[in-house]
């Protein structure tokens, strides 16, 4: 369980943190001068920011503006786009990921990713869990038994589904299947779990379930989402960031943003202008 002391800043009767000067303790991750280039197009410019511990912290801005580039720079699954070359730095724990000794395999475990649509595998909803856990070469019935109880009640869907795991995970709907997906990514415990428009392919009633699994998740896991919604920004994250072509334009905590934006472009775009 991660603990976030109370901090520092006290507005409106909320507590909030001093997203600046944020202490190593409360920091997750810490985004330094980072730059991105698709080829000779600059994708990312300079973006600074840390990101809290067990919290939720969303991106949003205009499409094209940058927000799923940034996202993906917290896994490296950029590394996976031949043209992508990355300047700059994040320290997850104060370590660079981007050093070249870090273990690629290894941080796409600790910091685990869920897509814009569902991707369960063609296995079973009990196999689906376990996945990562299989090819850790674990063999324990009991502990995998205790993974997937754990895993699919930490993502909601123990009751829907505890009666029939040997199921196809393709018989699900798309909201379970979304929710099965992020079982089996906090199946093998990441610190750090990254959204990206989880939501967008979702209907209402399922939308509404992840939303409020998002805010359970965040008492274990750093959770970073990418949302092109601003309604789904307000009611999910505690802090938020609003890019603009490749900038980060501001960045505070998420009430503030919405209700009092300090900069000229976010405000035309929480109010609609552009977008
Ligand atoms: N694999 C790629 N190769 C080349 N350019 C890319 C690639 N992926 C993204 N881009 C470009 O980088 C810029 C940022 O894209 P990105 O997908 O990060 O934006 P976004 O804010 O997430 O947009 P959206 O809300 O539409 O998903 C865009 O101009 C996009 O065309």
């Amino acid at each position: 369980m991660i603990t976030v002391a109370p901090h520092v800043n006290q507005a409106n009767g909320q507590l909030k943190l001093d997203l600046e000067n944020l202490s190593p303790e409360l920091t997750a991750l810490e985004i330094k001068n980072l730059d991105l280039y698709y080829g000779e197009k600059q994708a990312l410019k300079s973006i600074n920011m840390k990101i809290p511990k067990g919290q939720v912290t969303a991106f949003i801005g205009p499409s094209g503006c940058g927000k799923s580039t940034l996202l993906r720079c917290i896994n490296r699954m950029n590394d996976l786009v031949d043209s992508c070359r990355v300047e700059g730095e994040i320290n997850l724990h104060g370590q660079n990921i981007y050093d070249k000794r870090v273990d690629v395999a290894a941080l796409r475990r600790n910091v685990g990713m869920v897509f814009q649509r569902p991707n369960p595998f063609p296995k079973s909803i009990y196999e689906n869990v376990i996945y990562g856990l299989r090819l850790q070469g674990v063999k324990d019935k009991r502990k995998l038994d205790e993974v997937v109880e754990r895993s699919l009640r930490g993502a909601a869907l123990w009751d829907e589904v505890k009666d029939r795991l040997h199921d196809s995970a393709f018989g699900l709907s798309g909201g379970q299947q979304q929710r099965l997906v992020i079982a089996r990514s906090i199946a093998i415990e990441p610190e750090v779990l990254l959204l990206d428009e989880p939501t967008s392919a979702l209907d209402p009633i399922s939308t509404l379930v992840i939303e409020e699994l998002i805010n359970d998740l965040k008492n274990k896991y750093t959770v970073v989402i990418v949302t092109h919604n601003m309604q789904q920004a307000a009611r999910v994250s505690d802090q938020t960031a609003f890019m603009y072509m490749g900038e980060l334009i501001e960045y505070s905590d998420t009430n503030t943003l919405f209700t009092t934006p300090v900069k000229k472009k976010t405000e035309d775009y929480i109010t609609g202008r552009y977008g």
